[in-house]
């Protein structure tokens, strides 16, 4: 039985860039080691939960890993807030939030800027209204996961990011009559939060500095927490997940996945790639399955910025040279959760890139790892099926039939 190391690179697929004279990011990046493992296995192109579905990372994640969103999916709430290090209750409802920046009633920035260590934002705006406690912590960048803790909680309310700039933030709705009562603690919520945001010192020292202020925050992604069979119940193998993003940590550490630290890791662009190889090199004595998430390629998407989307990819290729040697025993499985295409700056149903590496197998014709080139490859899957492809190359499936 071989082991396995699986690498997704968040919003890998593109479409073509001017700036790239026409090439996507993959095409333009100089990855000699991509390429060489492509030419070592299979390749094809893979449609994230199904063809022509713009999934978001949660989802693709869930799907990637056989469990079927439709069925285990109650909303990316619940996974921010334990990737964060939150605990939820019964009851619980969780949600995403982004810190935004209003100027004259106007989102001019979804994402602050990105802003950096929004720590004290987040304690600061921990309350409780009407008997329900506000549990808020950042996450990376402009992320946070906040959690309402209290009775006759609904989590059929409406968000509050309208994903897009030139718009207003808006207040919740109730979407069933049971949702009233947490619909108006959140209006209550949110006006509090207003009022803290605008004379927080930090963001006046933001804005003194003329940067951008965190002066909103906008909920999505609401939720209960889902029960989810473990990973190692469905494969029958110790797996662990190695990545600086909480959407991730959270979505493995609900799967029974050790979620791991690594020195320089942080979720973003100038992560430390090379911490990251070496410690899921270094985990396969320990474990079956390695799951490793680069988030800096959907970051360079959203923000519309090919060259550096390109610069990261060239990052996760000129560190993954030792992954080369361990053909004989490891499957190595490369792909990405979804498109975010930078001349979209958004996720789009685009299907991705994907490579099964490993000694012993049928090679196809491709030698180089891009969305065009695969298109000759072995396959033409959905996220469902990776989990079986994977489990049959690395020779651990069970013979269905006798
Ligand atoms: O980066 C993320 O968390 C998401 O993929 C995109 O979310 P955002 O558009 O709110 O940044
Ligand atoms: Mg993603």
């Amino acid at each position: 039985m071989k082991k396995i190391i699986l690498i997704i690179m968040d919003g890998l697929g593109d479409r073509p860039n001017k700036e790239l004279d026409g090439l996507t990011a993959l095409q333009a990046a100089n990855r000699p080691n991509l390429n060489y493992l492509s030419s070592h296995g299979t390749t094809g192109l893979m449609s994230p939960v199904a063809s022509g579905i713009r999934a978001g990372s949660d989802t693709s994640h869930l799907s990637i890993l056989g469990y079927d969103p439709n069925k285990y999916y109650t909303g990316r709430g619940p996974f921010e807030a334990l990737g964060v290090g939150l605990e939820l209750k019964p009851g619980d409802i969780a949600f995403r939030a982004n810190y935004a920046s209003i100027i004259d009633g106007k989102i001019v920035d979804r994402r602050a800027g990105r802003i950096q260590n929004t720590a004290e934002l987040s304690s600061a705006l921990e309350t409780e209204i009407d008997g329900v406690k506000f549990i808020v912590k950042s996450g990376v960048e402009h992320r946070a996961a906040v959690v309402m803790r209290g009775p006759n909680l609904s989590d059929k309310v409406s968000e509050t990011d309208p994903h897009s700039v030139d718009s207003s933030p808006m207040d919740t709705e109730p979407l069933a009559p049971e949702a009233n009562f947490t619909s108006a603690v959140i209006n209550k919520f949110l006006e509090r939060s207003r009022k803290i945001l605008a004379s927080h010192p930090l963001n006046r020292k933001l804005i003194s500095e003329g940067k951008l202020p965190a002066n909103e925050i906008m909920l999505r992604g609401v939720g209960k927490m889902p029960a989810i069979p473990s990973f190692h119940e469905k494969y029958g193998m110790k797996a662990a997940c190695i990545s600086g993003t909480p959407l991730i940590r959270g979505i493995a550490g609900l799967a029974g996945f050790d979620v791991l630290s690594v020195e320089g890791m942080n979720g973003r662009v100038d992560t430390n790639y090379e911490n990251i190889i070496s410690s899921a090199i270094k985990s396969l004595e320990k474990y079956d399955f390695i799951l490793i998430n680069f988030k800096g390629t959907d970051i360079a998407g959203h923000d519309r910025k090919p060259r550096l989307k390109k610069q990261v990819i060239e990052s996760v290729d000129s560190v993954i040279a030792p992954l080369l040697k361990l053909l004989q025993d490891t499957l190595i499985v490369v792909t990405g959760d979804h498109s975010t295409p930078c001349s979209f700056g958004d996720h789009t149903g685009d299907p991705v890139p994907i490579m099964f590496a490993t000694d012993g197998i049928i090679n196809d014709n491709v030698r180089s790892f891009d969305e065009l080139s695969v298109s000759d490859g072995y396959y033409k899957i959905t996220s469902e099926d990776i989990m079986p492809i994977i489990m049959s190359y690395s020779d651990r499936s069970e013979k269905y039939g006798a």
